[in-house]
């Protein structure tokens, strides 16, 4: 199958120091690609070149086909690429229906004044909105929760609302950045079966994610930085056992500990 994503030979430097330095790697429809890495190795800078956060040094980012390399990021978004972030960018005052609904208005190309006037048009849109952040709710398990004030929701659903929110965008290519961070071993699972349901109907997946097991158990593909480097690639057992992987995260054990 063809690649969605293609990441080629991205780098970048932050003074002189070279944060990301000629990565390259695909995501192909349906598959999870996960980057790992000890800390300050280069995985948050890249998902920041990917997604249009920071423009690259060098490189190209190839979606569907199309050069996307230092779009910006709603471009990207309409395009077909859509992210989460690590610190949560949920409406917290607002309900959690309402803070998918934004999610589609990001999306949306038609005229603001249709909507300030209230046109037929601008309503049709609104009720389709509504509709699909219904779905959406619903395919993350948050049906119940609609209505709620989103500042009022657990950590686990609030990631879970996060997808949701990405999901409206309707992507091709999905970007996580630590899905599961601060969340307990059940939110962590839950988040594991939408992450792989996501996968199976067909959208391409990135992730970043620290907690290991989650990494193992959901990748089909898993590609590790160090220094900005990459230093292997391939499936779970493969990754696991590399040498230069387990000296590098023994490394960054020994320089912290
Ligand atoms: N905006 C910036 N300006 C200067 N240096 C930066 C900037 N962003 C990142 N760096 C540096 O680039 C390197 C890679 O950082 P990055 O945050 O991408 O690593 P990471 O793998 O995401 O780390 P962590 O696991 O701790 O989140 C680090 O040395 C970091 O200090």
């Amino acid at each position: 199958m063809s690649d969605l994503l293609s990441i080629e030979g991205l780098g970048i430097s932050f003074g002189g120091l070279k944060a990301v330095n000629d990565v390259s790697f695909r995501v192909r429809p349906g598959e999870i690609v996960s980057v790992i890495g000890p800390n300050g190795a280069g995985k948050t800078t890249l998902f920041n070149m990917i997604s249009g956060v920071y423009l690259p040094g060098a490189g190209r980012v190839m979606l569907d086909g199309a050069d996307v390399t230092g779009m910006e990021p709603h471009l990207l978004a309409r395009r077909g690429m859509s992210r989460t972030f690590q610190n949560l960018q949920i409406f917290q005052s607002m309900t959690v229906l309402e803070n998918v609904i934004t999610g589609y208005h990001l999306q949306e190309k038609g005229p603001v004044v249709a909507d300030i006037l209230g046109l037929p048009s601008s309503r049709r849109r609104a009720r389709k909105a509504m509709a699909g952040a219904r779905e959406l709710l619903e395919r993350v398990g948050l049906t119940r929760a609609a209505e709620r004030e989103a500042g009022n929701l657990s950590y686990g659903s609030l990631k879970r609302l996060e997808i949701a929110r990405a999901l409206a965008l309707d992507p091709k290519v999905l970007l996580l950045d630590e899905p599961a961070a601060g969340c307990n071993a059940v939110e962590t699972e839950e988040i594991d079966h939408l992450i792989a349901e996501v996968a199976a109907s067909g959208v391409a997946i990135l992730l970043v994610e620290h907690d290991m097991k989650m990494v193992m158990r959901i990748s089909n593909h898993i590609v590790v930085l160090d220094h900005g480097e990459k230093i292997a690639e391939g499936d779970p057992a493969t990754v696991s056992q590399n040498p230069a992987v387990i000296a590098a995260y023994l490394g960054a054990e020994n320089a912290h500990g």
